[in-house]
């Protein structure tokens, strides 16, 4: 698990314009005028780029280079169009908000922060160019994952629910991640802080072109980013339309959800409840629990979140054994999240099943009324694996727009109370 130190430097950002996580998504743009009409408008869905994967059983860890001419052409045709298109985007949005990406010095070292807020300098990472950023360390924190410590050369603000776009160049090939915010900067100063360094958890997958990439680059080599993009509305002033935040996590989508509960557990004009099933394949998988739990302990009126991995290895040397796992086993269930989120907006026509009680030592904050439910406005977000967002509330479909399936739509949940991230 993470040491706290692991995420008190950043802020964070996602992504763009022309790619998404493994799989291909579309991005659901009518929800942002449905989250608020003063909202920002939604930067382009970040779509995937598709250049040429590795054949099935290509484990090397670099990802082969047969780029074709066409693929290059499309990429830079697909970059261009979203670039500007996101361009637009964000700029309205930094109008609109007042966030701006800091001047800075142009120090280059050290993590120090600049609290820059006045200048519209675009920092030391902008959408419209792709930037060599410096790798400065890279922490293993589990079999397949590590966070990876960059430093730019001026600072860069990265608004909550924002990605990078990072290119493997060799191949034209590029993927967004979600900059690690700090619950320090949010209660701070909120998204006003431009900083000159910042961490990206990233998994690698086996035949996964860019998270093969960046897990092969070493310390001092420079790997090309764009950024940041906004994924979904989640600023202080867009979050206080929300009593109730319920949050569905898989694996690394948890990056998307930090800067949100940071945000939400502290805004200051409301306390906003926020609810997290976070689950993983197995416990080392869930990033940054340490801090979940204790940011359990300190928000723990606001704050309550649950686990679930769908196994505990028994060899060859598990860091959680069966015995000392106090979580669920197993896939998402309507037992996992009855009680835990907020109360689906529609009555189903017919009761769902009872749940059960949470696993011993997870709290149950009492939301609101006797299943731990509020009556407020609340929303269900949902980041992780294609194959886990399907599972829990039907495919994102087309401008994500698809009615709720899956367990949250047997619930009773609609569209309007429930977010698909990309993925
Ligand atoms: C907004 C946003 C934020 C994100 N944030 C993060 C983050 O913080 N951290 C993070 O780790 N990820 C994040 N992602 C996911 C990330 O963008 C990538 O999708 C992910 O790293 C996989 O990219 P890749 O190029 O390595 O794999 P891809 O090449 O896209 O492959 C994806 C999957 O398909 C499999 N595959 C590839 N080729 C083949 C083949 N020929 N046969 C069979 N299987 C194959 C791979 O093994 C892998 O499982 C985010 C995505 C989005 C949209």
């Amino acid at each position: 698990m993470f040491s706290s130190k692991l995420i008190t430097k950043c802020n964070f950002s996602p992504v763009t314009t022309t790619f998404t996580r493994p799989r291909q998504s579309t991005f659901p743009s009518r929800f942002y005028s449905q989250l608020s009409s003063s909202s920002p408008s939604p930067p382009s869905p970040p779509q995937k780029t598709t250049f040429n994967r590795p054949p099935p059983g290509h484990t090397s860890a670099r990802a082969p280079r047969s780029s074709t001419t066409s693929n290059l052409i499309t990429f830079l045709a697909a970059s261009s169009i979203g670039a500007a298109a996101y361009f637009y985007q964000w700029n309205k949005y930094r109008d609109e908000s007042g966030v701006l990406s800091g001047s800075g010095s142009g120090s280059g070292s050290g993590s120090s922060k600049s609290k820059s807020k006045s200048s519209s300098d675009n920092s030391g990472l902008t959408i419209e160019k792709w930037t060599p950023v410096l790798l400065k360390k890279i922490t293993p924190v589990s079999e397949h994952t590590s966070l990876f410590d960059f430093q730019l050369q001026k600072p860069c603000v990265f608004p909550v629910s924002s990605a990078v776009y990072v290119k493997d160049d060799e191949i034209q090939a590029m993927r967004a991640y979600t900059p690690i915010h700090s619950l320090e900067e949010e209660k701070e100063e909120g998204q006003g802080i431009g900083q000159d360094s910042f961490q990206l958890l990233i998994k690698r997958y086996g035949e996964g072109q860019v998270s093969r990439f960046v897990h092969s680059a070493r310390p001092g080599q420079k790997i090309e980013m764009r950024g940041p993009i906004l994924i979904w509305p989640g600023s202080r002033s867009d979050l206080a339309q929300w009593d109730e935040i319920g949050m569905i996590a898989g694996g690394t989508g948890i990056t998307a959800m930090l800067p949100i509960i940071y945000s939400a557990l502290t805004h200051p004009d409301k306390k906003i409840k926020v609810s997290l099933l976070f689950a993983a394949q197995v416990p080392e998988e869930l990033y940054f629990k340490d801090q979940l739990d204790q940011l359990q302990k300190t928000y723990s009126n606001q704050l309550s979140v649950v686990y679930t991995v769908d196994k505990i290895p028994s060899s060859p040397t598990p860091t959680t054994t069966a015995e000392e796992w106090k979580g669920y086993v197993g896939y998402v269930n309507q037992d996992m999240l009855k009680g835990l989120m907020p109360t689906p907006n529609k009555t189903l026509d017919a009761p769902a099943p009872a749940s059960s009680s949470p696993p011993e030592n997870q709290t149950d904050i009492g939301n609101g009324n006797s299943n731990g439910n509020t009556t407020g406005k609340s929303i269900v977000l949902i980041c992780g694996p294609e194959s886990m967002v399907k599972h829990v509330a039907g495919s994102r479909g087309i401008n994500g727009q698809e009615p709720v399936r899956g367990i949250l739509g047997a619930m009773g949940y609609q569209k309007d109370q429930v977010f698909r991230f990309p993925n």
